[in-house]
């Protein structure tokens, strides 16, 4: 599915932290969003998916408005602080979320083996998740995000206390979704991850200052390099040029 948001802005509180944002994402698009803590990242991702609405502007997916009821079974959301049953198993956790997509109980089963398989959570499934460490949870996490096979997925902070090894198979997770068509809009300040994507989002105190492919942006920088990205934000910011 295709993404537009167009000319969105939101306020907390009379302070706005979300200032006149457009930008497009094609199906089968990986677009991370950049930019330093604060700059208002999981705040853009919760206008995308409905979760608050926005002052002025609008989100359409395909040509479907979003908010709306018939979209949701598209969306998967991995929020950055795991939404998860403590007192509720692995496989527990997700018969719950895949009751909420209503899905069948033959293709939750398969979807659930699937799912624990990919992050490498098939062992522990019946264990507690309040006796899970961080990055199991997080991997639970995405597991919950990705089980009924969603159109887009938004992903916050996704590889947040996930060693090397377990994050290069997730972000190879990730390109077979796309593959197959999935549009995935990520949040992230791991600098490896971004060359990942196709375009990425630099986002500062609110407004969006750069939207890109990633190669392009790259060669906007001074040095090529992924770090510059962000120098370069806190540069336009100040009213610097790209060099
Ligand atoms: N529910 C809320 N009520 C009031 N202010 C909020 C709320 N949610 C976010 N903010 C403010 O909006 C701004 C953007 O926050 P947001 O969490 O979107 O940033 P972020 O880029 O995701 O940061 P991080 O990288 O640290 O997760 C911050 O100033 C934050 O304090």
């Amino acid at each position: 599915m295709n993404i537009h948001v167009s000319n969105v802005s939101k306020s907390f509180d009379h302070h706005l932290v979300i200032k006149d944002i457009t930008f497009s994402i094609s199906s089968g698009e990986i677009c991370c969003l950049l930019g330093p803590s604060g700059s208002g990242k999981t705040t853009l991702i919760r206008l995308m998916i409905g979760a608050i609405p926005a002052d002025a502007g609008a989100i359409h997916f395909n040509e479907s408005q979003n908010p709306k009821m018939s979209l949701l079974k598209e969306i998967g959301f991995m929020p950055q602080n795991d939404a998860l049953y403590d007192d509720l198993s692995a496989e527990g956790n997700l018969k719950f979320f895949g009751g909420l997509f209503q899905m069948t109980k033959s293709s939750l089963e398969v979807r659930i083996k699937e799912a624990l398989e990919i992050v490498e959570l098939t062992e522990h499934r019946k264990k507690l998740v309040k006796n899970f460490s961080g990055g199991m949870k997080k991997r639970l996490s995405l597991a919950a995000a990705i089980l009924h096979s969603p159109k887009i997925l938004f992903l916050d902070e996704p590889t947040v206390g996930i060693d090397p090894v377990l994050r290069r198979k997730i972000w190879d997770q990730f390109q077979v979704l796309k593959q197959s068509g999935t549009t995935i809009i990520v949040s992230t300040h791991v600098m490896d991850e971004v060359t990942e994507c196709d375009k990425a989002a630099l986002i500062y105190d609110g407004s969006l200052i750069e939207f890109d492919t990633v190669a392009n942006l790259l060669k906007k920088t001074q040095n090529g390099r992924v770090e510059e990205l962000f120098f370069t934000a806190s540069k336009i910011s100040k009213g610097g040029a790209v060099q």
